[in-house]
């Protein structure tokens, strides 16, 4: 993702990044274009929803009925941002990488609200953007992503299992990345801890089905969230936020298409509804094509 958005910022200075009308949702900017709301009486638990996706997930939920839990740990910005959504919104400090604080959390929702539906392990970090090669590694800040990414993840799934299994019904989604579909796109550590996240959630799955828990995952391309333009800031100390936005949307494939917040939001909220009921173990891709690319003229250059 980073190198890519680095790949991409460099060209885009160079020249105008194509404009885009349409977006990768249909309904643009965040706004509720359905009718029914499909998550009405339902709890959810977001990891990391105290900004970007997170929160942009949560906001969905919301106008979909459901009640949702912010577990984040920066409780300024939880708290600001469980306010700013509304009243069906509650904030509860939690750092993924201790497993009691996970606990917690799912206990929590679970004493206040009586069940626990939705379990979004979304929380995750870039990690330092360099070294750029395996050979000079930093094996602690390997381990510091990975206890956030992977092992954060894995301990959410572990406590909202303990709930979901007697109760026989529930849906754990977490947060890949197109960084776990295809290599060099961000630095090792990063790439590494998300190709680890379907695979969790295939071996996962497997148990789940027979109690009737679905588990899948999403992985998103870049979206102009502030997790992309802080990390990009490092390389690009002067890159804006107008300008990362230009530089994601002309990144996609797909024609005619922007890519949003709102776009993730909305595939997160089909995996977890009704929608997508007999759908699990299941790694959904949000890139606009990226990751499914053609190379120009392959196999056939356009002149034959
Ligand atoms: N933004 C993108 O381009 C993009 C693309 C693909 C995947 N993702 C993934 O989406 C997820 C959300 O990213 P975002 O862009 O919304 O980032 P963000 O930085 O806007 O939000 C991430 C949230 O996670 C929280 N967090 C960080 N460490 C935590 C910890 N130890 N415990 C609890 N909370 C913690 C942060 O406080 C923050 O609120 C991440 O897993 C990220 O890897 C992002």
């Amino acid at each position: 993702m980073a190198a890519t958005l680095i790949r991409s910022i460099v060209r885009n200075f160079k020249r105008p990044a194509t404009t885009a009308s349409a977006t990768y949702s249909t309904g643009g900017g965040g706004g509720c274009t359905c009718t029914s709301k499909k998550l009405e009486g339902k709890v959810a638990l977001i990891t990391g929803g105290a900004s970007g996706l997170g929160k942009a997930t949560a906001g969905e939920f919301l106008r979909h009925g459901a009640r949702v839990v912010i577990a984040d740990l920066d409780a300024e910005t939880g708290v600001k941002a469980a306010k700013e959504l509304g009243s069906a919104v509650e904030f509860v400090r939690c750092d993924v990488t201790v497993e009691g604080d996970i606990a917690e959390a799912v206990e929590m929702t679970v004493e206040r609200y009586g069940k626990l539906d939705v379990m979004y392990n979304n929380a995750g970090i870039v990690g330092p953007m360099t070294p750029a090669s395996i050979s000079e590694l930093d094996m602690m800040e390997f381990e510091r992503v990975m206890r956030i990414n992977v092992f954060g993840v894995v301990s959410g799934i572990k406590h909202a299992a303990k709930f979901m299994i007697p109760a026989r019904s529930g849906c754990i989604l977490c947060t890949s990345s197109v960084a776990g579909v295809t290599g060099g796109l961000a630095p090792h550590s990063y790439t590494i801890s998300k190709f680890k996240i379907p695979r969790i959630v295939k071996s996962v799955a497997s148990e789940l089905c027979e109690h009737g828990v679905r588990i899948n995952c999403i992985s998103p391309s870049a979206v102009a969230t502030p997790l992309t333009l802080r990390y990009l800031q490092k390389v690009f100390p002067k890159v804006t936020e107008e300008k990362l936005r230009e530089t994601v949307n002309g990144m996609g494939e797909l024609k005619g298409a922007e890519c949003e917040e709102a776009d993730v939001a909305k595939a997160a909220l089909c995996l977890v509804s009704d929608d997508c009921k007999y759908v699990t173990g299941h790694n959904l891709v949000v890139d606009g094509g990226m990751t499914a690319f053609k190379i120009a003229g392959f196999p056939f250059p356009s002149d034959s």
